[in-house]
C-alpha cells in the first residue's frame, strides 16, 4: 500500500482522525498520502510534515482509482456517489469510512479492532474491500461492555443514552453554546441580584426558551436547559434510526450466531462531545460483581471500571471527565432489584475518538501492517 487518499480530513471528525493519527507518528507507514476535496482542489493540503501536492479533487473517479486505499470522513451523501462510481470502474483499493451508508452491506465489515479484530483479520484474509466505523454509541458500548460479550454472558441489553451535540455536527455543537448563552443574557440582571426570586428567573427561562426567537435552526428545538428523545429519522416501527443501530450494528460487530436484542432510547442532552449510557444488562447467568468488574476491566486497554462510589463517580464518569481522551470508563455497577441477573452499567465516551476517528485509523494501520 503506497497510496492513500484522504477525503474530508478538515470536518470534524476529519480534524480528529488526522490529530490522532499525527499525535501517533502514523504517516510515517504512508508513503504517499493523497489530501482530497469537495469544494477547493487545488488549494493547500494540511501540513502533516512533508511538503505535499496540492489538493486533489474528490469527485475525480480516475485521481480516486489510482489509490490502494481512500479514508473518508466525509459523510454519507458523498459515499453514495462515489463509492459505486469507483467501484463500476473496477478499483480494488481498500475503502475506510467513517459514514454509515455502506455499514450494513454484507461486503462491509464494520471495524473496532478491539472488539472484533477476528473478524477483520478473517475478512481480510478473504479479500473484503470495505472497512467502515460503526455507530459512535454501538462502538462506544462495545468498547465498554466488551468483556461480558466476549465471554458470551449478555442474553440481552437495554441502553438507554445521553448523546453530545457533537454527534449531530460542528453547527450543532455551536448551536448549543449559543443557546446556554441566550438563556444566561436573557436573565444576566436577576442572577446578579442575590434577592431576585428564582421562579422569576425559571419563567424568564422558559418563556425565552419557548420564544421565536430561541436559536434552533440546527437542532430545531432547545437543547440547553431541555433534552431532545429523539436522534436521526423515524422508523416504521417507532425505533429512531439511532435506536435501529443499536442491535443491527453491535451483532454485526460481534458477527453473533443468534442476534442478542439491544434497544433503548436514544436522547439528546447539552453535553459537547461524549455520550453517555445508562445501560440494563440481561446476563445469562447470576455472576459475583467481582467476576464482572474483573471481566469488563480485561476486555481491551482503554476501558476501565470505576468503583460505584459517589466520588469516583462524580470525578471519573462525566463528559468533562472524559472529553479529549481515549478512555473507556464504566461504573455505576451493581444488581439491579429485578434479580442477581441483572446488571446496572453507565459509561462516558469521546464520541469523536472512539466513537468515529480511532476504529478508522487504526483500521487503516492493521491494513498497513502496523498493528
Ligand atoms: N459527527 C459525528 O459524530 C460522526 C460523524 N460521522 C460521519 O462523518 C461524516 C462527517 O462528519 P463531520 O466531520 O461532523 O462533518 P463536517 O461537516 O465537520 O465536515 C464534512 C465536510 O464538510 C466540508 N466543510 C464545509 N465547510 C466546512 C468548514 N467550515 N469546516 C470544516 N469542513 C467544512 C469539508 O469538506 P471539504 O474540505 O471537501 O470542503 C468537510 O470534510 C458524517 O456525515 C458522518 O457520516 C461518523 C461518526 C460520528
Ligand atoms: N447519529 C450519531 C452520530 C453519527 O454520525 O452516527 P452515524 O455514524 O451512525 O451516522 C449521533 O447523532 O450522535
Amino acid at each position: 500500500m503506497q497510496k492513500i487518499g484522504f477525503i474530508g480530513w478538515r470536518g470534524m471528525v476529519g480534524s480528529v482522525l488526522l490529530e490522532r493519527m499525527s499525535a501517533e507518528d502514523d504517516f510515517a507507514h504512508i508513503a504517499e498520502p493523497i489530501f482530497f476535496s469537495t469544494s477547493n482542489a487545488g488549494g493547500k493540503a494540511p501540513d502533516i510534515g512533508p511538503d505535499l501536492p496540492p489538493l486533489a479533487d474528490a469527485y475525480d473517479i480516475d485521481a480516486l482509482a489510482g489509490l490502494d486505499a481512500i479514508v473518508s470522513c466525509q459523510g454519507g451523501d458523498y459515499t453514495k456517489e462515489v463509492f459505486p462510481r469507483l467501484r463500476e470502474a473496477g478499483w480494488q483499493g481498500y475503502w475506510i469510512d467513517a459514514a454509515s451508508s455502506l455499514r450494513m452491506q454484507e461486503d462491509a465489515v464494520i471495524v473496532l479492532d478491539p472488539v472484533n479484530r477476528d473478524v477483520i483479520d478473517r475478512a481480510i484474509a478473504v479479500g473484503q474491500k470495505n472497512f467502515i466505523g460503526g455507530n459512535c454509541t454501538v462502538s462506544l458500548m462495545l468498547m465498554a461492555l466488551g468483556g461480558l460479550f466476549k465471554a458470551g454472558l449478555v442474553e440481552w441489553v437495554s441502553a438507554m443514552t445521553y448523546q453530545a451535540a457533537s454527534g449531530a455536527g460542528a453547527k450543532n455543537m455551536r448551536e448549543l453554546i449559543t443557546q446556554m448563552g441566550a438563556i444566561r443574557d436573557g436573565v444576566a440582571a436577576e442572577l446578579e441580584n442575590p434577592a431576585s426570586a428564582i421562579l422569576d428567573i425559571d419563567r424568564k427561562v422558559v418563556a425565552d426558551m419557548r420564544s421565536a426567537d430561541f436559536p434552533t435552526a440546527q437542532f430545531g428545538a432547545p437543547l440547553a436547559g431541555s433534552l431532545l428523545p429523539w436522534i436521526d429519522t423515524q422508523l416504521e416501527n417507532g425505533q429512531s434510526r439511532e435506536e435501529w443501530k443499536a442491535q443491527v450494528e453491535a451483532n454485526k460487530i460481534l458477527q453473533t450466531q443468534s442476534p442478542i436484542p439491544v434497544d433503548g432510547t436514544c436522547v439528546r442532552i447539552g453535553a459537547m462531545r461524549c455520550h453517555s449510557q445508562a445501560f440494563t444488562v440481561k446476563l445469562q447467568k447470576d455472576l459475583p460483581l467481582v467476576e464482572i468488574e474483573q471481566l469488563l476491566d480485561s476486555a481491551n486497554d482503554w476501558v476501565n471500571v470505576v468503583p460505584n462510589e459517589r466520588e469516583a463517580t462524580l470525578q471519573q464518569l462525566t463528559p468533562t471527565a472524559v472529553t479529549g481522551k481515549l478512555d473507556i470508563p464504566v461504573g455505576r455497577l451493581r444488581k439491579l432489584s429485578m434479580g442477581p441477573e441483572y446488571l446496572n452499567a453507565f459509561t462516558v465516551g469521546d464520541q469523536l475518538l472512539w466513537g468515529a476517528a480511532e476504529p478508522l485509523r487504526r483500521i487503516l494501520l492493521i491494513l498497513l501492517g502496523k498493528l
